[in-house]
């Protein structure tokens, strides 16, 4: 188990700047999800810490020893990392066993590696065999992550590994890869545009914008005390509302005074007010209203409703209830929100 670590990583390609400034570190045998949108610099990233690609300043560091710095450069096949490519590009003209058996330098062939490595990523022995085209996506996944760990990696990264696979299979094969990386202790990176899958990944997220590192730490800590609003909605469905900032431990908005969790203000008397539409509770007003109803669509399982505030700032808020209590709700009812839990207080736009 190593410790990987980044400090003032820069990258550009050609005069574009793709990455600036990136320090992160990922404890020995502890997993990081970098999150980010399209483009924002993640699988560059991944590429100068596998050693694919140089880095313009910085270091990258594994344990004791440095394998990027200015004037060194460590090879990719000597950094002992392994890498799972977004489609797992397995060997398609290679059997199962032979794929993983390719994972391992020669003289270390051991076929009681091979299926230790297959038990590790919950490989049926069965399939050793088969071709990657006689396998599931998620087969061929978990494959590519059982060829990478067979030569015993100090580091893991993974490159958006589950995005070609759909809903069921991908939270299926995720808990399957999550597993095999717990138990065999490697230090992970996993690079992601999906928020549920980085914050769900455990150990640290890091959230990466415009190609610098925005925020990091424990997923929980962070979905909970965004750095902005905007990392706010890009981590999950984001309530903002205008408020006053009325004392140290209560902010004014349009449901009422609501405890402040998290102070980000500048101190001004205005700012924006963080909710998540979890932390909402709902009921027919019954005297007094904070907001109007203003659409009901079922959805099945759930109904979603769109509120409006009531007052003069009328900020729309998506809402789900479940599928039986939809019917309670139609357009222009009037309606008492309650917050649950505090929000967090930002500046003013
Ligand atoms: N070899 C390259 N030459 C020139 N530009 C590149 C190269 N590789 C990446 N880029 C550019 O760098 C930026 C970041 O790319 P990167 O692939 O790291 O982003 P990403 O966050 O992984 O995106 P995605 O989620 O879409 O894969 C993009 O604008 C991309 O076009």
């Amino acid at each position: 188990m190593t410790t990987l670590a980044l400090s003032g990583v820069a990258k550009s390609f050609g005069r574009v700047p793709v990455l600036r400034d990136v320090s992160l570190t990922v404890p020995a045998g502890t997993r990081m999800a970098v999150v980010g949108a399209s483009g924002s610099g993640k699988s560059t990233l991944l590429r100068l810490i596998a050693g694919f690609e140089h880095a313009d300043e910085g270091e990258i560091r594994l344990g004791d020893s440095m394998l990027t710095a200015p004037g060194r450069f460590v090879a990719a096949h000597r950094r002992g990392i392994g890498y799972v490519a977004q489609d797992g590009a397995l060997f398609p003209h290679l059997t199962v066993e032979q794929n993983l058996r390719f994972g391992l330098p020669r003289r270390r062939r051991d076929p009681a590696r091979v299926q230790e490595v297959m038990e590790l990523a919950s490989l049926d022995p069965a399939l050793a065999g088969r071709y990657p085209h006689q396998l599931s996506g998620g087969q061929q996944q978990r494959v590519a992550l059982a060829r990478a760990l067979a030569p015993r990696p100090a580091v893991i990264l993974l490159d958006e590994p589950f995005s070609a696979l759909d809903t069921g299979l991908r939270e299926q094969t995720r808990q399957a890869v999550i597993d095999a990386l717990e138990a065999s202790g490697v230090t992970t990176v996993l690079v992601t545009h999906d928020h549920d899958e980085a914050l769900s990944f455990g150990g640290q997220i890091a959230v990466i914008a415009g190609g610098r590192l925005v925020q990091s730490g424990p997923p929980a800590a962070v979905f909970d005390n965004p750095v902005s609003t905007e990392i706010a909605a890009f981590l999950g469905a984001a309530i903002v509302l205008p408020a006053s900032f009325t004392g140290p431990d209560g902010a004014e908005c349009a449901l009422g005074r609501v405890p402040v969790r998290h102070d980000r203000s500048d101190g001004s008397p205005g700012g924006r007010l963080l909710i998540r539409p979890a932390q909402l509770g709902l009921s027919p007003a019954n005297g007094t209203h904070n907001a109007v109803v203003e659409d009901v669509r079922p959805r099945g399982s759930h109904a979603e409703l769109l509120l409006r505030t009531a007052g003069s700032a009328q900020v729309l808020i998506p809402l789900r209830v479940p599928a039986h209590e939809g019917p309670e709700y139609h357009a222009g009812m009037r309606v008492s929100v309650t917050v649950n839990g505090g929000g967090v207080l930002y500046p003013p736009d």
